[in-house]
């Protein structure tokens, strides 16, 4: 057995016996341990407090000295499009010279771009490159991620892209949860044929993934140009006859239904949000929907739209995550570190409910709450040990500066600076 003992640790953050999805004012309880230990036993976390109430006979294989660190748990970035075969810095080009998200889109850029792109690449060139992201991202504190296809939107590149996703499962030292978005953009051949599209994904996409179980959950991009209403509860109604619970795409650029509609599917998480009616916060508010409302910032950044509105969400009660969209198109950076600063500079969040939201919240959004997303006994030891800081405000204060000093998987560090 592998035990691992971390002793003097200035402050051990978000330390809970256990744990529900934070909504409203619950955001702002960050609770944390000062001049605290943690002990990990193969992976998993098994004891913690006040060094003062270290019992003597605890020991342990690897005993480290914390010196004075912060330790979180790892961020759990619940909304990512990690597989992609290039990066789209031309169309970046593109938006400084006055072209738009929907004109790029509607000249075959965008996704349409990405997927021709993804389909004339092998699925071994796919994982490398999506391998090698990762392990930057994890290196950037992310202790759990989830990923969706997407880039195909052909039944061969869909399957494709989940194989991958599969394979990154696998061989990747986190929590990775898997999201079947066939649903992202009509392929150009089926223009004029939504129907035809439609039936393809429920038809000839749905059987195999269930088959070779390739998806936890079902996402559609539903929007003006995308997917209506109508074809997204399609999409779900078939993938729900499979199991998988939706994660939706709504309210990016326009309110056309997508929240009511998505709080009827049952949705795990409701993401973007960067366009609500006082009605549709409402809605989100509800308590009888238990499921998130994903923020993804970095998207809104790097597109130069409007923030979601964080602090009405939370204001009203409503159970907020944060995600990095992670995706060539509208926000080339999986950097949570970034999103949880951009949170709160730019979305009001308070220190305390950006790190709630990019964590606990987070892995509620993955359905992967009882392995990680807070420093619980039980759950895996993905922690990040930050730099010497003068409070935690500093870390999200600090932006652009790389505060993480060490990072941790199942009791292993797998960086340090
Ligand atoms: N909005 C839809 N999908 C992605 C962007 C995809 C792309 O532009 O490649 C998003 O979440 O931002
Ligand atoms: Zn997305």
């Amino acid at each position: 057995m592998h035990t691992v003992l971390i002793r003097n640790i200035r402050s051990l953050v978000n330390t809970r016996k256990e744990t529900g999805i934070l909504r409203g004012e619950g955001l702002k309880e960050l609770p944390c341990i000062d001049d605290a230990f943690l002990y990990v036993e193969d992976g998993i976390i098994k004891a913690f407090g006040k060094m003062q109430d270290l019992p003597e006979h605890l020991t342990a294989m690897d005993i480290i000295d914390a010196d004075g660190s912060y330790v979180l748990p790892c961020w759990c970035d619940s909304h990512s499009h990690l597989v992609f075969a290039a990066s789209r810095e031309e169309e970046f080009v593109d938006k400084i010279n006055g072209l738009s998200y929907a004109a790029i889109a509607a000249k075959g850029g965008g996704i349409l771009n990405s997927a021709a792109k993804l389909n004339a690449t092998s699925e071994d060139a796919l994982y490398e490159s999506a391998y090698k992201r990762l392990n930057e991202l994890i290196a950037l504190g992310t202790g759990a991620l989830e990923i969706k296809s997407g880039y195909g939107l052909s039944v061969e590149g869909e399957l494709k892209m989940l194989r991958v996703i599969k394979r990154l499962k696998e061989n990747a030292s986190i929590p990775i949860k898997s999201t079947f978005l066939a649903a992202h953009a009509f392929p150009a051949k089926y223009k004029n044929d939504h129907e035809g599209y439609i039936r393809l994904i429920i038809e000839d996409m749905l059987p195999v993934i269930a088959e070779e179980q390739l998806a936890d959950f079902v996402d559609v991009f539903c929007e003006e140009g995308f997917f209506s209403v109508e074809e997204m509860q399609r999409v779900c109604e078939a993938g729900a006859q499979y199991g998988l619970r939706p994660k939706l795409h709504v309210n990016q650029l326009n309110s056309i239904g997508g929240i009511e509609a998505g709080i009827a599917l049952n949705a795990v998480s409701l993401d973007h949000l960067e366009t609500l009616t006082e009605d549709e916060i409402e809605h989100l508010s509800s308590p009888t929907w238990q499921g998130l409302c994903t923020l993804l910032p970095t998207a809104a950044f790097f597109l130069r739209m409007q923030y979601q509105p964080a602090r009405q969400l939370i204001d009203a009660g409503c159970a907020v995550a944060l995600a990095s969209d992670f995706n060539p198109g509208s926000s080339p950076s999986g950097n949570m570190n970034f999103v949880v600063s951009l949170s709160c500079i730019q979305m009001k969040m308070l220190p305390e409910e950006a790190i709630n939201a990019a964590t606990v919240n987070g892995a509620f959004a993955m359905n992967l709450e009882n392995e990680v997303g807070s420093i619980t006994i039980g759950k895996k030891a993905n922690i990040i040990f930050t730099r010497p800081m003068s409070s935690l405000a500093y870390l999200p204060y600090a932006f652009g500066n790389n505060m993480i000093e060490k990072v941790m998987i199942n009791g292993s560090f797998v960086m340090t600076r």
